[in-house]
Formats: structure tokens, sequence, C-alpha cells
């Protein structure tokens, strides 16, 4: 959506390098009106082709270079007059964070890589690197709020909750006191203090999930004969899905270490069975230690979640594409179950447009977001309704993009600010009309007198 009003308008560029894409956002606002809650806007987004930045660990030039398409498309949609003054900003996420872990050197040369692309272009360059994972749960939980107008006002505000390919994260105003540093945030915006419980689980993104879960299903399997494919029966796929893959392509993450794991050639068969299936998702949330009153899972604490969630990226694209986006906790385990159990075959008849890679993972990918919101971070069917998956609030995508912007950029303000301290559109066209109004008055006037003085003059001749 293009801001229609005549004042001018201000620009900020933001790229999400995110484990499994990159994509390009393009904000606007106008200039007289930075500080007020839901005034940015989404003006444009780009989807960069291929993969992750990440991904090019081993052609690291290639990661700048894949940004081109994307960064002409905001030299166009940007007015020229205003490129120069325009920002912008990388920031990478789990996939990055992941590739810093495993080869720190080919970390540091993809992102030099961006940034000398991003330097190219006429925009005012900002700086590309790594954000944390407290960072990325806080602004997404600030882009949420900020969307939905609530900084600004005393009505509850809205939990974020973030699915990644690599990482997830969960990020809420909390009843309970927060009992360990590390996952509390605080803000002061808009005159209101906000003491934010958040934590992000690096490898616990879907595709990461996937991984963990195959591995774990074969770190029993003995291996007789080396020579043959080992087969996986995974519950988690249709059945009739057959597919063979490369131990290699499977296992080649730092979020999988130290296990037994075959390393040929993989028989990937689905057996679609949705209680197997979520009894093997349990598998990889370690509940036996907890140092906290209480905790999630891998011995994390967290507080009982509180309020309404906003919960967006890849658990809106999944629920979506599963159409369990409005069911309640009951209804989306039947339906699901049946969606798991449907053959392959049908599957691939039904959706002819959809990649099968990504098509086979949908019932993996349901009943993962299931099993984490339900035993990972103990939602239940009494406030499953306060889950809304969304992908956009208005025209703006959720994300922590946008609330990483307003941040940098300063545009939300700590105390709240009763005048504006620029005069805004309105406030001006008002002055205007009332200076117009006084001077047809004093015109009136003036015209009064002069002929009552006139006539006074003829009636003393
Ligand atoms: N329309 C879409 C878009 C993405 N995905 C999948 O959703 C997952 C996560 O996507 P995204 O939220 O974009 O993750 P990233 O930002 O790339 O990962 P991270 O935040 O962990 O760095 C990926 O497996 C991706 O293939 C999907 O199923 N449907
Ligand atoms: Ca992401």
């Amino acid at each position: 959506m293009r801001l229609t009003s005549a004042c001018t308008a201000v620009y900020g560029i933001v790229l999400d390098a995110g484990s499994s894409h990159t994509s390009v956002f393009i904000y606007e606002w106008p200039a007289e009106k930075e500080n007020n809650t839901g005034m940015v806007q989404q003006l444009h987004t780009c989807n960069v082709k291929g993969k992750g930045i990440s991904s090019y660990y081993a052609n690291p030039d290639g990661a700048g270079k894949s940004l081109h398409e994307c960064m002409m498309e905001a030299k166009n949609k940007i007015p020229a007059n205003r490129h120069s003054e325009t920002p912008v900003y990388l920031g990478a996420t789990a996939g990055m964070r992941l590739l810093k872990m495993e080869n720190e050197a080919a970390s540091e040369k993809v992102l030099a890589s961006v940034e000398h692309s991003l330097k190219t272009y006429p925009f005012s360059y900002q700086g590309a690197r790594i954000i944390s994972g407290q960072e990325e749960g806080a602004f997404g939980w600030i882009t949420v709020n900020y969307l939905s107008k609530n900084l600004n006002k005393p009505t509850g505000t809205l939990g974020a909750l973030d699915l990644g390919g690599a990482s997830t994260q969960i990020t809420f105003v909390p009843q309970q006191e927060i009992e360990s540093n590390d996952n509390s945030i605080d803000f002061r915006l808009y005159g209101n203090d906000y003491h934010l419980y958040t934590h992000s689980f690096l490898c616990y993104g879907k595709d990461q999930a996937l991984k963990l879960s195959m591995g774990m299903k074969l770190e029993s399997t003995r291996v007789a004969d080396k020579t043959k494919p080992i087969e996986l029966r995974d519950p988690c796929f249709h059945p009739g899905y057959n597919f063979t893959k490369t131990a290699q392509s499977v296992f080649n993450t730092p979020c999988i270490n130290g296990v037994n794991l075959p390393t040929g050639i993989i028989s990937h068969v689905g057996l679609g069975n949705w209680s197997q299936c979520q009894q093997s998702i349990r598998k990889v949330f370690n509940i036996t230690y907890c140092a906290y009153s209480k905790c999630s899972f891998n011995g994390v604490f967290q507080p009982s979640v509180d309020g309404k969630f906003g919960a967006f990226s890849a658990f809106f694209f999944v629920m979506d594409f599963l159409n369990l986006t409005s069911d309640s906790l009951d209804g989306t385990k039947q339906r699901l179950a049946k969606y798991c159990s449907t053959p392959w075959k049908e599957i691939v008849e039904k959706y002819p447009q959809i990649k099968q890679k990504y098509l086979s993972e949908y019932c993996f990918s349901g009943t993962y977001i299931l099993t984490l919101l339900e035993d990972g971070y103990s939602f239940t069917s009494d406030n499953w309704k306060d889950i809304s998956f969304i992908k956009k609030i208005g025209d703006s995508d959720a994300g922590w993009t946008l609330g990483y912007m307003l941040n940098l950029t300063n545009m939300i303000p700590a105390e709240a600010q009763d005048t504006p301290l620029m005069p805004d559109g309105g406030y001006i066209t008002f002055m205007l009309l009332f200076t117009l109004l006084i001077l047809v008055l004093l015109l009136m006037v003036f015209i009064y007198f002069r002929r009552s003085t006139r006539q006074a003059q003829k009636d003393i001749i």
C-alpha cells in the first residue's frame, strides 16, 4: 500500500536473512508522524531467489550476488530523491548462527560478501550482522504490538510465536516472576514499562527439528549390511512415500552431534501414523530436568503462557496450508491425523503445484507445531483459542524486521509524547483555515466600518 498523504514519505529497508531464505522488506512512513504507533507500513517485500545466505558457505560471493534482483526492485520502488537517506539493515538469524558455530571463518566471509553487495546500491548502508535469538524474539514482539497499536494504550499486549527453519522464538509478558536473567528483557516504550519473557530455541525451527527427529529414529538402527540402504520407517510421512536420500543431506548440521549415525544411503519410507509421529516428536524435547519452578523443555525456564498470542512465519504457513488456523485443539488433532494417513499418491494429485519436498513435510510440520505448542509451551485446549495464526497485521508482515528497524531508527520513544514534536498535516490545515477565517472576519469588519463612515458623511452633507 502506498501512503497517499501529501507530506514527505520516509523509507527504510531491512533484509531478513533467514536459514531457509532471504526476504527484503521496504517500509514507508510519513516524515511528520514517525513517533506514532502503527504509522510505519510495509510498502513492498521481495523474496530472494534460492536458499538462505548460510547455504553459500562454500561460495561466499554467491551470497551477495543473490540479493541483486531484490535490491534493484527496492531501487525502483523508492523514489530516487530518497535513496541516499534510506537506511539498509541486514539481520541474519539461525542459519548463520549455526554456520558460525560450525565454521566461523565461513560465516564471516558470507557476511563480508553481503556487506560488499549492499554497499553497491545507492542507499545508506547501516550494517549486516547476525542478530541474537533474544533480539529476534523481542523485535518480533515489538512488531506485532506496534502493528496492533497496543503500545501506547493501557490494553494488554500480544505474545509472539515465531517458527523459522532453524530456530523458534516465544515472547510474552508473563504474570509470574522471570526466574532466569537470560530470558528477561525490559523495555520502556511510550511511557510504559514492559517486562518480557523471551526464549529462542536454536535447532528447533521446523527444518532442523525434522533432522533431529529423523536422527533420533535412526540412532538405534543397527546397520548390518553397509552396502544396502538403511530403511527409515517414518510415521510422520504419508503411506506410500518412499524416497532415497543421502545421510549427508539429512545430518549435515551442528544440531546433531555425537550420535552414532549412518553415513550411506537412507531409504525413507512413510507410514502415515499421526499418534506414532507425535510420540517420535516428543523425544526431541528433553523434559527430564528443570532447575526452575517451571520449564518448557531442555531445562529452559518458562512461566505459564498468558494472554493472546500471534503465531507467525512457519506457524502460519503450515497451519494455513493444512487449513487448521481456526479449529479447536481436539479438532486440529483429528484433522491432522486424517491428513497424515492420506496416501502420498493422493496428496501429490491434490496439490500438483506444490514442490514435493515441501508437500511431503506438512504432516511432520503440523504435528511438530502441535507438539511444540502443547507439550513444549504448555498451551491447553482451553487457551488454544488465544493463539491466532497470522501472516500479516494490516498490510505488514508479522516478523522481527519491523521492530528491528523501529529500534535502530529510534522511532519508538521511551516516553509518551502529548504534543506532536512537529505539526502534522491535520494541524497545518487547521491553522490555515483558522487564519483565513480571521482574515475574512477582519475584512468584513473593515467593509462594515467604511460603509458606515461613508453613510455618516453622506448624512452630514
Ligand atoms: N510459504 C512458505 C514459506 C516457507 N515455508 C517453510 O517454512 C520454514 C520456515 O520459513 P521461515 O519462517 O521463512 O524461516 P527462516 O526465516 O528462513 O528461518 P530462521 O528464522 O530459523 O532463520 C521453511 O522450512 C520454509 O521452507 C513454507 O512451508 N511455506
Ligand atoms: Ca525467520
